[in-house]
This record gives C-alpha cells, structure tokens and sequence, in this order.
C-alpha cells in the first residue's frame, strides 16, 4: 500500500540543507559596519523620523555654536567702540535662544531616535525569534540555553545605543565638525591652519591604535568568552569539585583562562594606552597652536583681538565632534561580533517544509543507506534496518557509536547527507513539519520539565486533554502513585527545572506527556542514571505502555530493559554491525554478547 501524499500549503519542497551550521571563518579585526549592516534594514520603515532625529541633533550641535557666535560679535563691538546696551542684549537673548532651542532640539531629537530604536529592535528581536523557530530542532540541541537569550534580548539590546545615540549624535557630530571647519576658514585661514594643525596628527595616531587593537579584537573576545564560561563552569560544577577533591586543578584551569585574558588586555594596553592616551592628549591641544600664532599675528597688526578670542573660544574645542564620532567606532568595534553572530543566524537557512499532510499506510520506520554528519566527518556511515510498526526496537552500542544521532534523525533534528529516513513510506523530508511533530514523541534523556504543575506538564503533551485524561496517562505511565502522594498531587508546582523530583519520575512525566500526545512514533532516548529498582521496574511498565500500537525506538543503555525487544541493533563507529533478537544475538559471540557479559556481571557485582 501506498502512502498518499496531499499539498494543503503553497511551500514548495525543497530537500535543502539542514546539516548543523559550519564554523564561521577566523576573523582579524572587528567589522566596524557589521552592526549597522545589521539593523540598517530595521530603520528603513522608520527613514522619516531618523532623518529628522538627524536633522534636529544637527541643529542642536549648531545651537552650542550661537553663544560662542554672539560672544565674538559682542566682544569685536566692545574692541571696536561701538558696544551698545540694545546690541549686547539682543546677543544675549540670541546666545540663551540658541541654548534653549538647542536643548529642545536634542529632546526631540533622542526621543524620536529612541522611538525608531524601540522599534528597530522590536522587529529584530521578533525576526531572531522568528526565524529560531524555524531552524532545526539540532540547532538548539548543540547551544546552551545561554545562547539563545543572548542573541534574543542582549545583542539586540547594545544596538539601541548605536541607533539612539550613534547614529544622530554620530551624524552632527561630523556635520558640524565640517562646518565649523568651514566657519573658521571664512574667519582667518591662517588662524584656521593653526587651529585644525594637530588633528590630523593626532587622528593618525588614534588610527595607528585602532588599527592594532582591532587585530586583537578576536583574540581579546575569544579569550573573554573562555574566560567567563570558565568561571560559569567552576561554579556550576562546585559539588563535583569538591566531592571528588579536585578544588586546585579546577581552580588552575580557571586561573589559565582568567590569566589569558588579563595577557592580551595588558598586551593591548601596552600599544593602545601610549597611542590612544597621546590621540586624547593632541586633539585637545589646538589651543597651544592657536595662541601664539594668534599673538603673533596680533603684532603685526593682520589679526583683531576679537578675531583671536574667538578662536580661542572655538577653536579651543574644535576637535570635540570627532572624539564624539571616534568615541561611537569604539562601541561599533565592540558590539561587531555580537551583531556578526546575529547576522550568522539569520542567515542559516531555515528547516525545509513541504507544509504535506500524508495519509500513512503504517508508521514503520525505514532507514535507507543513511550517512550523516555534524561537521565535514560523517558520524553514521549508510546505515539501513526497518523499525515496525507495534514493535520495539532497541539500538544499543558504546558511547559515541551513534545511537542518539540515529533517534534524532527520524524527527528531522538535523537531516540526513546521504540516503533517506522513510517514515510510513514517505521521505520525512516530504511530510510535512506540523504532521510529523505530532507524528513522532520523543521522550528525552534529560526531561525539561516547565515551572507549573505536574498536570500542566502532562498537558503539554495536549493541551485539550481533560483532567480524566491526563490522570489515565500518568497511570499508564506509572506516574500516578508518586504524584497522589505529593502535597498537592497533580496541581504540585515544579521547580524550575523541577528539581523536586527524581531522575526516574521525571524521566515518568515525560512518558506520561508522549503518551498523551498519543503519538504513533516514539522515540525514547533511555535514561542512564536510575539504579533504584523501584523505578526502573516502573520505567519499565511504562515503556510496556507505550509501545501498543506505536512504533518504539529505545536507545538503550541497560540491556536488560531491552532483552525483549523485537529488534535490536547494535551500533559501533556509526555503523550497524549487529541485528537481532536478544537470544539470537547471545549466539554469535559478538559485540552484543561482550555487552551482555559486560552488564550482566557489573549488576551483579
Ligand atoms: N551536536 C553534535 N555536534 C557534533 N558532534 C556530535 C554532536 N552530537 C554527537 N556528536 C558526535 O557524534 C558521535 C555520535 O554521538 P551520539 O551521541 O549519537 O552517540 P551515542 O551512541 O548516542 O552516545 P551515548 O551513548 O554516549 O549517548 C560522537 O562522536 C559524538 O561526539
């Protein structure tokens, strides 16, 4: 019998790549554009408000300029003798204008840009989140939870100060850089050259300093994330430090990674601080310049004494705009990685989906010649068996043979690079995500369990599923008993990670919750850890449960829990070498039978 396939979706099927992102290329400096390359898109919707963020942070930079202007224009009237009440006080009242309306200004300039901003990063954050949803489930499987957060809320985060500070302040700065540049000119160009004489020299050396602690850039943040997920993991292994007494070698490879870190900020430091310390102390020096050659000038009678003070007023402060402008590279250099591993996920292309609803025949599982790998070596070399329908069958091997790598196939948490996963006779590739989500339940070996109540964690499973319903479902999983005798029984709040509870009964819950979702495929990646013979006898039974009708895979780590499956395959370096029932297997003498002996005699000791 065929299984028959029906489009209800207008996505088209694409077999395209769902293999576990590559290593992103070693990269020197820091992509100063990488950030505005990444929100620039976000502030097109906004270009209005943005442009007259910009134009009202200009304004407000040319506002600070007014009393300097009426400053001047009083004092060349004063030198002059024609300084009269009215002239000073429409300068005065010009100069408190031009702070007033300046401060206004730069009001509704931040607003407007913390608008656009707030919006910008709204939509970012909704496109990170958005597009998470639709990568592998694979993807989430090799990041820590960390990870996603960091690139939902903090990333996104360091941008707001680029479009609500950056990009205005970055603007007028530069703008008015140049026109005061200009302004000077038309007053004395040779005042002019002696104002403007040390920027240059001074911007050479702070681009000299950039330069090179731009190469670092990479080394200085690898080694600061080594350096905090060193002191993460020293303190979140404290218990197993200090039970097995191992406080100094923990703590030497913590130093190791502090130590590093503290090497390449002093190496920095050691370029940086002569170089960027001279940048700050030049740029600021116009004044030295701009007074003899004033004095100078003043002598030989060229230059009047109000054109002098005015450039002492202005000049003085001439470099200010582009240490605000330099000041903003300093924050593009430091939020570019953050805002290259944005981009990076983005780009990683989404989960193909046909968007198919299949009407399956039967729930077999088919492996065909399947090849797969995380990176460039593959992991499972053409692996091929049939899982039936109402059956178990168990895959068991040595740690790292590849028995999770098989399980995770089947609900496409990554794809496969050569061969095909056939579930009822159809690609898994070719059904769609939704239908093959409720298809298959996984039940894992670390059970996230949610802060809520124990029936609120079976429901997951259905979120219609009456009180009746999950209360049979935690019977058929032998979580019944242990959950009457709580406090508060099914209405009992878990911890965080429902801490409350043992491996064992958790590992319950998650049937109970697969059970409920009355999945026809489960796949149940075997806790290791539950040596009371009490739950695994209850694990047991619970597994007996699920596999009535259903097709069962069990990736195995206590054999006995499988010697009755209908299939067990024995996995070694990623191939199958063995098939067979238990009793079958005891015949040949092979790896199966060295892993029986092996378990058999460490229950025993
Ligand atoms: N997310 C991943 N990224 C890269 N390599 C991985 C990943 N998961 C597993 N591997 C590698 O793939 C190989 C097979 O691992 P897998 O977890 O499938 O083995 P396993 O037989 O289930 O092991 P165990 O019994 O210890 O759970 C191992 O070499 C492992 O290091």
């Amino acid at each position: 019998m065929n299984a028959t396939i029906t489009d209800d979706t207008d996505r088209t099927d694409v077999h395209g790549s769902n293999s576990p992102p590559a290593a992103t290329a070693e990269n020197d400096g820091p992509d100063y554009l990488a950030s505005l390359r990444l929100i620039g898109g976000y502030l097109s919707a906004s270009r209005l408000k943005m442009g007259a963020s910009i134009l009202l942070a200009t304004l407000a930079t040319a506002c600070e300029l007014v009393p300097v202007w009426a400053v001047y224009r009083v004092l060349d009237a004063a030198i002059g003798g024609a300084l009269t009440w009215p002239f000073a006080g429409l300068h005065a009242l010009a100069a408190l204008g031009g702070v007033v309306i300046g401060y206004a200004a730069l009001g509704v300039a931040m607003a407007l840009s913390h608008i656009v901003a707030f919006d910008a990063i709204y939509r970012l954050r909704l496109d990170i989140a958005r597009h998470m949803a639709r990568l592998p489930l694979g993807y989430f499987m090799t990041r820590k939870s960390g990870d996603a957060r960091k690139l939902v809320i903090d990333e996104p985060e360091k941008l707001e100060t680029i479009v609500a500070h950056g990009v205005p302040e970055g603007v007028s700065a530069l703008s008015t850089w140049l026109a005061v540049s200009v302004w000077l000119f038309a007053v004395d160009w040779r005042m002019a050259l002696a104002a403007i004489f040390v920027t240059p020299v001074s911007f050479v050396l702070l681009t000299m300093a950039m330069t090179h602690s731009g190469k670092r850039a990479s080394a200085y943040q690898e080694a600061a994330t080594r350096m905090n997920a060193s002191i993460v993991e020293y303190l979140a292994g404290m218990p197993v430090v200090k039970i097995f007494n191992r406080t100094g070698e923990s703590l030497a490879e913590t130093s190791k990674a502090v130590r590093d870190y503290a090497d390449i900020e002093t190496e920095w430091g050691r370029y940086y601080i002569p170089l960027g310390g001279s940048f700050y102390t030049l740029v600021l020096t116009n004044i030295v310049f701009i007074l003899p050659v004033g004095l100078l000038l003043l002598q030989t009678g060229t230059l009047s004494l109000a054109t002098l003070l005015f450039f002492m007023l202005l000049g003085a402060n001439y470099s200010q705009p582009l240490l605000k402008l330099f000041n903003q590279f300093h924050t593009l250099a430091h939020i570019s990685m953050g805002s290259t591993i944005v981009a990076e996920l983005l780009q990683t292309p989404a989960q193909s989906d046909t968007g198919r609803r299949v009407d399956f025949p039967h729930y077999d599982i088919a492996f065909e010649s399947v090849s797969f790998g995380y990176s460039d070596h593959d992991v499972l070399h053409g692996v091929s068996f049939t899982a039936r329908t109402g059956k178990i069958t168990a895959l068991v091997g040595p740690s790292g043979s590849g028995k999770s790598t098989v399980a995770s196939l089947v609900p496409r948490f990554w794809d496969v690079r050569m061969g095909r996963v056939m579930l009822g006779g159809v690609d898994v590739r070719d059904i769609g995500l939704d239908q093959l989500m409720d298809t298959v339940a996984f039940v894992f070996q670390n059970t996230f369990l949610f802060s809520d109540t124990i029936a609120a964690n079976i429901r997951f499973g259905n979120p219609q599923a009456s009180d009746e319903e999950v209360e049979a479902a935690a019977r058929a999983a032998r979580a019944h008993e242990f959950i009457s005798k709580l406090p508060n029984g099914y209405d009992t709040m878990l911890g965080e990670h429902g801490a409350a509870l043992s491996g064992g009964e958790r590992q319950r819950l998650a049937i109970a919750r697969a059970l409920l979702k009355n999945a026809p495929v489960v796949i149940l990646d075997e806790a290791t850890a539950f040596a009371d013979p009490d739950n695994e006898a209850a694990i047991q039974e619970a597994i007996g449960e699920l596999t009535k009708g259903r097709t069962l895979i069990v990736v195995a780590h206590r054999l006995h829990t499988i010697a009755s499956a209908d299939q067990i395959l024995v996995m070694k370096d990623g191939r199958l070498i063995e098939r067979g029932r238990h009793d079958d297997l005891l015949k040949t003498d092979g790896l199966y039978t060295r892993m029986w002996r092996d378990y058999t005699e460490a229950r025993s000791l």
